[in-house]
């Protein structure tokens, strides 16, 4: 059986990355495709490394475009998914990639969306417990954020076995450009994005640091506080996140090594390195895979775990495709590789 699949904001970064992996996709079929302002011109306009859709016409976003798929995949700016989402049907399997979905608490959501609660979904990212039986029997699907997924991948073992308490946890993440979307962002120009670093969301701010803290309380964190800085680098793909937490007494550095190796040994896009092997961005580009090690600092009494993705796979449209495979009762890594591109 094949799947019929829509994809609304097909001409944005995210969906086009959606799109590109589709078309990889053996048990899929794709439907109709649709924006906002560029409805009516052709994808190729908007995404011409998708050559075999160049000559696709984007529909505008309603609910008539998106009926008659199996699955839809919302690639649209924060705020704009709940409603579209709510026009099909429950039998139709949406997956949304923005944040509309991903929180629990509407208070949270107040405070760091500053708009009205559309609701919670299952949360699509497989490798926390017990996420696949959720994902098996669902039609919604909230894709995570790109930094939530590489900082709660990168500390998710030492969680789950007691390394480290979850209290005062510090994540600093760098991500490429693309993380921001196609919109025109002044301070993303090219002079000042080119050649230099820089940190925004700063204190604590950033709209990823509520779903870090749901998603380290999900993996046993009582009462965790996290301490998030985002960066942006000059580079188009990938996210590196530096993530550490203080370890509670007695810990080794084996401890930590044994947490990571039985977390991770059966997970097919989580790749723990070799001790000592540190993960770099540019190996996962293009892949859905995530590259993750972790040591203890014994002079700072921490666990230190480091993790890198690709920001538009496994970060979002892999992620968003791997949850996909789950809910529709395909094999979980049907038309995604863990294969990157070096150098
Ligand atoms: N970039 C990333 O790394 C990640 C992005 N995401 C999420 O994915 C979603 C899309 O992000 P991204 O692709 O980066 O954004 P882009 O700005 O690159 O693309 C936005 C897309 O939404 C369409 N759109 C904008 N406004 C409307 C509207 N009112 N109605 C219908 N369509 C509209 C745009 O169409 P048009 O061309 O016509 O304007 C475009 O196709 C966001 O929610 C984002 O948070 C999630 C994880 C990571
Ligand atoms: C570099 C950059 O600007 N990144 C984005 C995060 C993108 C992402 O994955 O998050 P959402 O799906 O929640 O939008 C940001 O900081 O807002």
């Amino acid at each position: 059986m094949t799947f019929h699949v829509a994809v609304a904001g097909c001409t944005g970064y995210a969906g086009g990355e959606v799109l590109r992996l589709l078309l990889g996709h053996p048990e899929v079929t794709i439907g109709n495709l649709t924006a906002g302002s560029s409805a009516g011109s052709r994808l190729g306009e908007h995404q011409p490394h998708l050559v075999p859709l160049a000559e696709r016409e984007v529909l505008p976003t309603t609910a008539e475009n998106l009926a008659g798929h199996d699955v839809v995949f919302l690639a649209l700016p924060h705020g704009t998914s709940g409603a579209v989402a709510a026009e099909l049907g429950p039998e139709v399997l949406v997956v949304d990639c923005g944040a509309d979905f991903r929180l629990a608490d509407p208070e949270q959501w107040a405070k760091y969306y500053q708009s009205e609660h559309a609701g919670t979904w299952p949360y699509g990212l497989p490798e926390l417990p017990g996420a696949r039986e959720e994902l098996a029997t669902t039609r919604r699907i909230a894709v995570p954020g790109c930094y939530p997924t590489t900082a709660t991948l990168a500390l998710a073992p030492a969680l789950i076995h007691g390394l480290v308490d979850g209290r005062d946890v510090v994540v600093a993440a760098a991500s490429g450009s693309s993380g921001a979307g196609k919109g025109l962002k002044p301070h993303l120009l090219g002079a000042e994005l080119f050649g230099s670093a820089q940190a925004y969301g700063v204190g604590g701010v950033h709209r990823h640091t509520p779903e870090l803290l749901q998603n380290y309380a999900r993996l046993g964190a009582s009462e965790p506080t996290v301490s998030f800085t985002p960066l942006l680098v000059p580079m188009a793909r990938g996210i590196l996140a530096v993530v550490s937490a203080p370890a509670v007494p007695g810990v080794t550095a084996d401890q930590v090594r044994q947490a990571y190796q039985d977390s991770y040994a059966e997970e097919r896009f989580v790749h723990l390195l070799p001790e000592g092997v540190w993960p770099v961005s540019q190996n996962v580009v293009g892949s859905n895979a995530v590259h993750v090690n972790a040591t203890f600092d014994p002079d700072a009494g921490r666990v230190v775990a480091i993790a890198a993705l690709d920001n538009l796979c496994k970060g979002t449209a892999g992620g968003a495709i791997q949850s996909m495979n789950i809910a529709l009762g395909l094999d979980e890594a049907t038309g995604l590789s863990s294969i990157g591109v070096a150098p």
